[in-house]
């Protein structure tokens, strides 16, 4: 895609450098009328170049303001109708993501550290994101997902991983200041790995004549659900509601216990000591009726009619936890999908 873009600006360059020149040239030869035959031939040549251009970039994205802009309110939008169950989460990021894309200047790029149990809604909520940034969404040349079981599958490898990394975020960098890197599954990252990346997070201006300031970095994990779920746990034994809950509650157990985990990838990298985690973002074990929710969205995505009673029997078929209360799902929003052919 970088050759590409590369490519089609080098082409308009030099035909446009050729052209002038030959219209001067002839200027210079001829008589003074033909001069300004010639400059008024140059002048027009220009113009459609610079339309030509234009009607490319409208048809192929590039990474100008056409294709790439921040589209706040339809990101608060999304999170409020979505994304369901997570209110901390939601608060956080959209704080994040504004604060961030609104600063013409920020001393580095922005570095989301996402955790919490499985199907709650980590990748969902990267989309959001990346389709309020990049008007392809998660298609966009400038979005980039690694997911560590598939791409650095051989700890033996690990070497090699670190420099085809380094070279990957280095070129999209290079051709495209306002890129997002997605790592899913990063505790199960190898952490030399993660270390290798520390560098492009960090508040140098530039590496190498690069500046990584205007990058999005985010990072998804099951790290720190146990935690998180004993936490929201203790909030539904004493009663309380689930909203009251607050990032605070939360944001310190699930650093230290991601952290401080032998089995996390994130296991003494230096991304704690460096403070270089913007948000630690936690997620939410997901109840019965969020699942339900999950399920009566799922329908209006298949543009079927929302059906209560289809959608609660979905819900029922799930499995809940713990063993006694079960009150969260076991695979969250995971799978209703599938569970929901066999009620349609
Ligand atoms: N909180 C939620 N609100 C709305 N939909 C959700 C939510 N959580 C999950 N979903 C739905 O379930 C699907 C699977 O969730 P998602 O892939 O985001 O889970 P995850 O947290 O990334 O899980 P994992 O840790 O296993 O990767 C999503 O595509 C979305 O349709």
């Amino acid at each position: 895609k970088a050759t590409r873009e590369t490519t089609m600006k080098l082409q308009g360059r030099v035909f446009f450098v050729v052209w002038t020149s030959w219209s001067v040239m002839m200027a210079a030869a001829i008589e003074p009328i033909t001069t300004s035959i010639a400059v008024g031939m140059a002048a027009a040549l220009t113009g459609f170049l610079a339309t030509y251009q234009n009607v490319l970039y409208y048809f192929h994205e590039c990474c100008r303001e056409e294709w790439i802009s921040f589209n706040r309110s339809g990101l608060e939008a999304d999170l409020e109708k979505k994304l369901f169950g997570q209110h901390v989460a939601s608060k956080v990021i959209l704080k994040a993501v504004t604060g961030f894309m609104n600063n013409k200047n920020p001393k580095k790029p922005l570095v989301l550290s996402l955790h919490g149990w499985t199907g709650t809604g980590k990748n969902f909520v990267t989309q959001l994101i990346a389709e309020n940034v990049y008007k392809k969404g998660m298609a966009s040349g400038y979005v980039h997902q690694f997911v560590s079981t598939a791409h650095f599958p051989h700890p033996s490898h690990v070497d090699q991983y670190k420099v085809q990394l380094q070279q990957w975020i280095r070129g999209n960098v290079t051709n495209c200041a306002r890129s997002l890197f997605i790592f899913d599954e990063m505790d199960k990252m190898h952490p030399g790995l993660i270390d290798s990346i520390k560098p492009f997070l960090d508040y140098y201006e530039n590496l190498d004549g690069v500046s990584y300031r205007q990058s999005i970095f985010i990072f998804l994990s099951n790290a720190g659900g146990e935690n998180i779920t004993r936490i929201v746990l203790d909030f539904w034994k004493d009663g309380k509601e689930r909203e009251d809950i607050q990032l605070k509650d939360l944001e310190t157990q699930v650093s230290l216990d991601v952290f401080n985990n032998k089995k996390s990838g994130f296991w003494h990298t230096s991304l704690i000591d460096k403070n270089l985690v913007d948000f630690f973002i936690p997620f939410l074990p997901l109840e019965y009726k969020h699942v339900r929710m999950c399920v009566l969205a799922e329908m209006r995505a298949r543009g079927i009619e929302p059906d209560e009673e289809a959608a609660s029997s979905v819900a029922s078929e799930m499995n809940y936890f713990p063993k006694d209360e079960k009150v969260f799902s076991v695979k969250g929003c995971k799978t209703i999908g599938g569970k929901l052919d066999f009620y349609i």
